[in-house]
């Protein structure tokens, strides 16, 4: 568990980080997003110690880590950031063997470890191990970049911004990616992003940050239902609000008894995937695959915002004052 505490950054008279305080449980996601310059990047560097704090404190685990020497700090957190940071001049393999090389794993170790990475992120170990950085496409680069701070399985990972340079297919393949692998090894992360959709897709928390102070931190329906201020409906974008909160749940959540004619729609497909299946194909209600039907009248009430689950604890709506 990360806890953020009353984290504070100056920089002469400009206070860049406002006392911000967050909790992030083990295993889950945090999104921080804000406007630009919001400090954003700035909160993310307090929590390896590339930037050190005014005020305030971060711990790990009940670990102050000020107690820690930043050097080793920043082995035990991965860390990837927008156009990943590669070494030019250094294979993939070894890009991605930087920290457990410094951790003095054995060669062999290591060489397992890098092909089983490139597997992970569906790279061939024989074709791409021993190519530089730029024999790779910008997607190929900002996988091996993931899997470089993936490498020593670090219980924390930081990214910054790490898909801004994709475009927008391959950008929502790589967040499907992320979240699956980060499923799988129950890493805690922390993103930054400025992308509100990306905010949603990936993060179990949302913190939204404006002129360095955290506005709102909850889950995404809370900040999508119940915006703490003007700053965050208008962060959110009131038009595409509907869509956002049909996207966070599966088919299967709205499936009730029924018949309906044409093609199924199946259980985990989201409900926004719904709506536009019901639009483009004239229909008001779909069948579901294995059984029962979503209607398009259940799919208008959620995109209102009716149905969901109150969001959950208080603390987890902390709004600033
Ligand atoms: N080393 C520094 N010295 C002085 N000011 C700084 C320094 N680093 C950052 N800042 C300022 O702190 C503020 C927050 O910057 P930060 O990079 O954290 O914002 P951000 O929300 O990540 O922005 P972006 O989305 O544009 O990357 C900005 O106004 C920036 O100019």
């Amino acid at each position: 568990m990360i806890r953020i505490e009353h984290l504070t950054k100056r920089y002469g008279t400009a206070t860049v980080v406002d006392d911000v305080s967050l909790t992030v449980e083990t295993g889950q996601i945090a999104a921080l997003v804000g406007t630009s310059g919001s400090g954003k990047t700035t909160l993310l560097r307090m929590v390896n110690r590339l930037v050190e704090p005014t005020a305030g404190r971060v711990l790990i685990d009940d670990v102050d880590t000020a107690t820690l020497s930043p050097h080793l700090l920043r082995r035990r957190i991965g860390y990837a950031i927008q156009g990943h940071g590669l070494f030019p001049h250094r294979s993939v393999a070894q890009n991605i063997a930087t920290v457990p090389r410094l951790l003095g794993w054995p060669k062999s170790q290591i060489r397992e470890r890098v092909d089983e990475l490139l597997s992970m992120f569906q790279l061939d170990p024989a074709e791409f191990r021993d190519r530089r950085p730029h024999e790779l496409s910008g997607g190929q680069q900002q996988r091996v970049g993931v899997a470089r701070a993936l490498a020593a399985r670090p219980e924390l990972l930081l990214m910054d911004e790490p898909f801004g340079a994709l475009d927008p297919v391959i950008r929502a393949q790589a967040q499907a990616d992320l979240r699956a692998l980060q499923r799988r090894l129950g890493t805690t992360l922390i993103i930054v992003t400025h992308d509100m959709e990306e905010a949603v897709a990936l993060g179990d928390r949302i913190a939204v940050m404006d002129q360095g102070r955290l506005l709102q931190y909850g889950p995404p329906e809370q900040i999508l239902t119940r915006p703490a201020t003007p700053f965050v409906q208008a962060l959110i974008g009131s038009a595409e609000r509907p869509f956002r909160l049909l996207s966070l749940s599966p088919v299967g959540d709205l499936v009730q008894p029924g018949q309906a004619d044409g093609p199924a729609i199946a259980p985990d497909a989201s409900l926004r995937d719904a709506l536009a299946e019901c639009l483009w194909t004239g229909r008001d209600r779909l069948p579901v695959t294995g059984g029962g039907v979503v209607t398009l009248a259940q799919l208008r009430q959620r995109a209102a915002g009716a149905g969901l689950a109150a969001p959950d604890e208080p603390a987890a709506a902390q709004v600033a004052p």
